[in-house]
């Protein structure tokens, strides 16, 4: 990979999950520059990965040849405003932001730019996760192929057609790794409650966990209907716990859940 300058104006949970996959594959943390208001979460980038770091916004874009905007949504209109006296005609931006469609940032930075929108999520960090990406008409094949392959250093990557079906990639992936934190808390806390030492529970859920990721993985002839199936013995253990879950209705909470993320997207898009 040709080693661009690349610069992420913000330091939190998802920029350091897209530095670690592209470090992990290889790219130098030399071309690396991360701006932060704050020190600490700098510090612990420079120190995990030996990238560059900077409180400085406008430094940090000024040097860079792609820039990767981490910062929440309600903070993008003052970033705009921050870099909007640079030239940015000749730099990739590449935007991670929730909700934020993509004609906003021209108003936001004053100037036309060249953005691709993409929606990561945290396994990034480790080389397993999922990355949607959008890019306009103006976008040409050589920024897409430097998009993708900036991305793809922290797993698969996924091109939509429609911006908005990146809000389908949000509740997918880029918000659902919450979701099965969220189930795997709600494991341990019962089986503690049972009497189960917190440090076995999780390790046997985990385990769990990773096993039936990987078989729906290895598997995509079976179907997730047969996968289930193949555990559920009739009369037995498995069955009564899947009936707690369909009594509870837990497709229709998991559907509600969905179709509430994206219309939050849909919301925030409003918002910002
Ligand atoms: N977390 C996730 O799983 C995912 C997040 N995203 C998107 O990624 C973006 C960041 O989310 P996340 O990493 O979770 O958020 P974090 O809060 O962890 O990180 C945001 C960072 O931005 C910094 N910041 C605040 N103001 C500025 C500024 N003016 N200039 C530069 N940096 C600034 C904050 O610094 P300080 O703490 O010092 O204020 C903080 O370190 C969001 O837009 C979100 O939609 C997308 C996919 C998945
Ligand atoms: O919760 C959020 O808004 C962001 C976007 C996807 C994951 N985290």
């Amino acid at each position: 990979m040709s080693q661009k300058n690349v610069c992420f104006i913000g330091a939190g949970n998802m920029t350091r999950s897209i530095v670690s996959g592209l470090v992990k594959s290889g790219y130098s943390p030399k071309h690396i520059t991360a701006a932060n208001p704050s020190q600490p979460k700098l510090d612990a980038l420079q120190q995990d990965f030996g990238i560059n770091i900077t409180n400085d916004n406008i430094e940090a874009a000024k040097s860079a040849d792609v820039i990767v905007l981490g910062v929440k949504p309600h903070l993008m209109a003052l970033v705009g405003e921050q870099l909007s006296d640079l030239d940015l005609s000749n730099k990739l931006i590449i935007t991670i932001a929730a909700g934020v469609t993509a004609k906003r940032y021209s108003d936001y930075f004053k100037q036309e730019i060249k953005l691709i929108r993409t929606m990561p999520n945290t396994p990034t960090q480790i080389g397993v996760g999922l990355t949607g990406l959008f890019a306009g008409d103006d976008i040409s094949a050589e920024d897409k192929t430097l998009c993708e392959t900036l991305m793809a250093t922290g797993g698969e990557v996924f091109w939509v057609n429609k911006e908005e079906e990146l809000n389908q990639v949000i509740a997918l992936a880029g918000s659902s790794p919450a979701y099965f934190f969220l189930f795997l808390e709600a494991m341990v806390e019962s089986a503690v409650k049972s009497g189960m030492a917190e440090v076995s529970a999780r390790e046997m859920a985990q385990q769990a966990a990773l096993g039936a990721a990987l078989m729906v993985k290895q598997n995509p002839d079976l179907s997730l209907t047969q996968l289930r199936n193949n555990v559920t013995s009739k009369g037995g253990t498995t069955a009564q716990a899947i009936a707690t879950f369909e009594q509870g209705n837990i497709r229709g909470l998991v559907d509600d859940a969905m179709t509430n993320c994206i219309a939050r997207a849909q919301e925030m898009a409003k918002q910002y």
